[in-house]
């Protein structure tokens, strides 16, 4: 069988890195091409990429997909910094490249997706919940990509049990210190040397606490992940939002 062609855009960064040690070590994948920021986007089609793993920036991002969305080449991003516009106008460019697919993945960690979904299960039983993101101090963004799609989903997961809002007494407070408001969650985004990626989910109600933990210790955690993105996305038109529509988990 033929392997698939695969790039890497943002290749000289801390998950690029990986990245493109992770593709070059799969013997079902080509790397056919690594690039850093300055390097050209054609060399994706000169060199006949399927796939482009997209590692770079919230700035960069956008820019690279629209390359490759227009010539055909399937993308699997980890980039964050995802809003409801972007995603729009990304929907909007796949309509009109039907059999071209992107992955975006707010994280690659089997662990992480794992959390998420039990997060959104334990959602409902719960009066109170809190997400703690805690990150190197290299991070472009705050709050991760991972803790406000966790944010998301456990507050589409109370509406739909009815819950109200959870109880805050909080008056009076400096600026900033109930976290940020994501869909009505209190999101904590600490960075601190020394961490690579994790992530707390806290749920309370009278008289117990239910705590959820992931660590990714090192950016190799993420990789079975993007080389999962990469093998699904060939045969996935469209935009796919998160790793766990390949995981199989139902
Ligand atoms: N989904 C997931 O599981 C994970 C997602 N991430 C996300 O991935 C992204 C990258 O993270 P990380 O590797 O730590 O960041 P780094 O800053 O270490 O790496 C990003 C790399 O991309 C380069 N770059 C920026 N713009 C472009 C461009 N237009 N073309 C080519 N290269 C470009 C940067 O170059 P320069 O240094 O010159 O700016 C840098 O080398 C972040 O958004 C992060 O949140 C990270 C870990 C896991
Ligand atoms: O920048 C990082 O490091 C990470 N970014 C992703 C995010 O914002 O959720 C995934 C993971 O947390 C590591």
């Amino acid at each position: 069988m033929s392997k698939i062609r695969v790039a890497v855009i943002g290749a000289h960064g801390r998950m690029g890195s990986e990245a493109v040690k992770a593709v070059g070590a799969a013997d079902d994948l080509e790397l056919v091409a690594a690039l850093g920021r300055g390097d050209k986007l054609e060399t994706l089609t000169e060199a006949g990429a399927q796939v482009a793993v997209e590692l770079t920036h919230p700035d960069s991002v956008m820019g690279n997909l629209e390359f490759c969305v227009t010539n055909g080449i399937h993308a699997v991003v980890g980039t964050t910094g995802w809003t409801d516009d972007r995603l729009a106008t990304l929907k909007g460019r796949l309509d009109s490249a039907p059999g071209t697919g992107v992955l975006i993945a707010p994280n690659f960690g089997i662990g992480a997706v794992l959390t998420m979904r039990f997060a959104q299960q334990a959602a409902r039983f719960f009066e109170s919940v809190e997400v703690v993101e805690l990150h190197h101090p290299g991070k472009a963004d705050a709050p991760s990509g991972t803790a406000v799609r966790t944010a998301q989903l456990i507050a589409r997961a109370r509406r739909e049990a009815g819950l109200g809002d959870q109880p805050d007494a909080t008056t009076t407070a400096l600026e900033g210190a109930r976290g940020a408001d994501v869909d009505g969650v209190p999101v904590h985004a600490v960075r601190l040397r020394g961490l690579v990626a994790h992530q707390e989910v806290l749920f309370g109600d009278a008289g117990e606490i239910f705590t959820l933990r992931h660590d990714s210790m090192n950016r190799s955690s993420f990789m079975p992940g993007v080389l999962l993105g990469v093998r699904r996305i060939v045969s996935a038109p469209g935009l796919t939002f998160g790793l766990e529509n390949f995981m199989d988990l139902d």
